[in-house]
């Protein structure tokens, strides 16, 4: 498919709004996506890699707009180019302004005069070819093969290949779209209740379906309540979701879906060495389990970092021959946080400990806790100082101390256990590392799991979780088969989106952050989806709680991420996660997302977490609600 299509395809999925329209389109896309079925799913994810794979291609906003102020011409600079983002607010729209290189130039022709277009492959190659440049000079060598590339766009291709190089793609497609789209494309043949889903006439590019189009003013399409609904059923879409949540990969589970269909999709396995989303959790009450369950699953909850364990000891059998066959020998061990990036080198003290105590394949669930001389729990930002570290790994080894406890089991010596209740689960737990395994106790009453929790906050953890023994590992679901309960008021995950330059003493040091919350287009469906496109809304100025070392070393950080300055306040790339405390959420007309924190204070980073996993406008009208 040639690259210009996809971006003309994906200019009418942005401006299309009906959730079902969106689908139908992208369904199309799909459909017509050919061999090159796998990029596009991941482009549209604005993804070059799949989610399970811990590549990037590692380009920042900075190269970025380099990258185009160099391929717009002399007369161009960065300084421009940011200029232009300060004004339009996004990457894209700012490509799509310059006459990029070749554009309308003698580089859109090869010597031969032949037409030279670029195709989708093209762009996921050269993509690739900049995440494999390592070593001196690579920055160099990232931008110039850029460059090299936005010079052979035109305006709606370099939009879309700004966005796809910074992973913000905008275009309204979540992971559920596609979800739902590669069902519709591909599966609604098979069912019986109707014929695929017809994509809709094209009305200007986007969808129109059998209702009444109509453009509004921002050039959204909005398509009107239309008697052309999905064809594919909610059991195509389960069939989908399911494969999705073993392989976690969106352009295989397309590719299945399209050639061996339904059948193709039941067979996936999970596969030692592939993360899995974790399965999280919402807030809830002792009260609330015994509500919603005969009994309840209690276990501490550990302040420490998500860690998922694969591993098959080499003495097991060979190596898989088939990816999709349960690997029987010689992974790992690794680890993966709770984002599925690989943290097994900064751990390696889990790793001797698996190799040591591990004797078949596994897929465990757990957290790394950091703990003091006696194994007393210490705090979550303690753990961090080892999380993410590449360099000095065996120093902080010396200074930090790690337990890792195991709390659930998802594949045990070539069985998948996702399906299997949580009781089972922690059996195959206990059969695969008796000693790692998290104690739990199963309770009827109120009094039995208070009295856990008072233990448990005595000896230093954070709280106790309480899970239905009977229900199965979803992966990345946030739903009510897990309830947390901790004493202390619950945090915002905030992304940071601004700063403030301190004044006096400070002056050098960014003094103040604007933190903000995810309004996502399904920001209400309540099933912790990880949505891809985010918009961004502040709640509050984040000023206290942080010391001034602290502050040098936020500066440093942020310093890379000024997109934009005007007098003493920036605005920044949104990248960084802060986890703030505050009194109070007030209504306040003073910020976009209608709300403002009374006494925010910083807490820590959430290194563990991406834009995509901070706290949502939903999230926070509910804690406002129950204020
Ligand atoms: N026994 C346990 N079972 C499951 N999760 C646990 C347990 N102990 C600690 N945890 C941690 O608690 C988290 C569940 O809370 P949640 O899904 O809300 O994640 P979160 O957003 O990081 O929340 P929080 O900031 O409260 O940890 C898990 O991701 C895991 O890291």
């Amino acid at each position: 498919m040639e690259f210009a299509t996809f971006a003309t395809r994906a200019e009418a999925i942005e401006r299309t709004e009906a959730d079902h329209a969106t689908t139908w389109i992208v369904a199309d896309l799909l459909a017509d996506a050919d061999e090159d079925l796998e990029t596009v799913v991941r482009f549209l994810l604005g993804r070059v890699f799949p989610a399970h794979e811990t590549c990037t291609i590692d380009v920042g906003p900075a190269l970025c707009r380099e990258a185009i102020a160099k391929a717009a011409g002399p007369n161009v600079d960065t300084a421009d180019v940011e200029d232009r983002l300060a004004d339009r607010g996004e990457i894209g729209a700012v490509a799509a302004s310059y006459d990029l290189g070749g554009q309308r130039g003698l580089a859109a022709f090869s010597t031969d005069g032949a037409d030279a277009t670029v195709a989708v492959a093209d762009v996921d190659d050269t993509l690739r070819e900049i995440a494999a440049v390592e070593g001196d000079g690579s920055e160099g060598t990232k931008l110039d093969t850029l460059f090299g590339l936005f010079n052979r766009l035109d305006p709606p291709e370099a939009t879309i290949l700004a966005r796809l190089v910074l992973g913000e793609m905008r275009l309204g497609v979540g992971e559920g779209t596609i979800r739902d789209a590669i069902a519709e494309a591909f599966l609604a043949t098979e069912s019986e209740s109707g014929s695929a889903g017809e994509a809709p006439d094209d009305v200007d590019g986007a969808a129109s379906g059998d209702g009444e189009a109509e453009a509004t003013e921002d050039g959204k399409v909005v398509v009107r309540e239309s008697d052309d609904v999905l064809a594919a059923t909610d059991a195509d879409v389960a069939a989908v979701e399911r494969a999705l949540q073993v392989t976690n990969d969106y352009g295989r589970v397309a590719t299945i879906a399209r050639d061996r269909g339904r059948s193709g999709l039941a067979e996936q396995r999970l596969v030692v060495g592939r993360p899995v989303q974790a399965m999280l959790a919402q807030a809830g009450t002792a009260a609330d389990a015994l509500e919603e369950w005969d009994r309840a699953a209690v276990e501490t909850k550990f302040d420490g970092a998500r860690v998922q364990v694969h591993y098959a000891p080499p003495a097991n059998g060979d190596p898989p021959t088939d990816e999709n066959t349960p690997s029987n020998g010689d992974v790992g061990p690794k680890l993966y946080s709770r984002n599925m990036d690989d943290v097994t080198e900064p751990l390696p003290e889990v790793v001797e400990l698996i190799e040591d105590r591990v004797d078949v394949p596994v897929i465990l669930d757990g957290e790394v806790v950091a703990v003091d001389a006696d194994g007393d729990p210490l705090p979550f930002q303690e753990v961090l100082r080892r999380f993410r570290r590449k360099h000095d790994v065996d120093r902080m080894r010396e200074e930090v101390d790690l337990r890792f406890h195991a709390f659930d089991c998802l594949h045990h010596d070539g069985t998948d256990l996702l399906d299997t209740s949580l009781a089972t689960r922690h059996d195959r737990l206990r059969e695969a590392v008796p000693d790692l395994a998290a104690t739990l106790t199963l309770a009827d009453d109120v009094e039995t799991i208070e009295a856990i929790e008072r233990r448990a906050l005595e000896a230093g953890h954070e709280g106790i979780m309480l899970k239905d023994p009977e229900s199965p590992y979803t992966p990345g679901d946030r739903g009510r088969n897990w309830l947390k309960r901790k004493p202390d008021v619950e945090t915002l995950d905030l992304v940071v989106t601004g700063g403030e330059w301190g004044e006096g003493r400070r002056a050098s040091l960014f003094g103040t952050f604007e933190v903000s919350v995810r309004v996502d287009r399904d920001d209400d469906d309540g099933n912790g989806t990880t949505h891809t496109d985010p918009r961004l809304e502040p709640v509050g100025k984040v000023a206290t709680g942080i010391t001034d070392e602290r502050l040098a070393s936020l500066t440093d950080r942020f310093d890379p991420l000024v997109r934009s300055e005007e007098g003493t306040t920036v605005a920044f790339d949104p990248q960084v996660v802060f986890e703030v405390g505050y009194e109070e959420i007030q209504r306040s007309p003073t910020y976009g997302s209608g709300y403002a924190l009374r006494f925010p204070r910083f807490v820590g980073v959430r290194e563990d977490k991406d834009v995509g996993d901070a706290d949502t406008l939903a999230r926070l009208e509910r804690f406002a609600d129950a204020q």
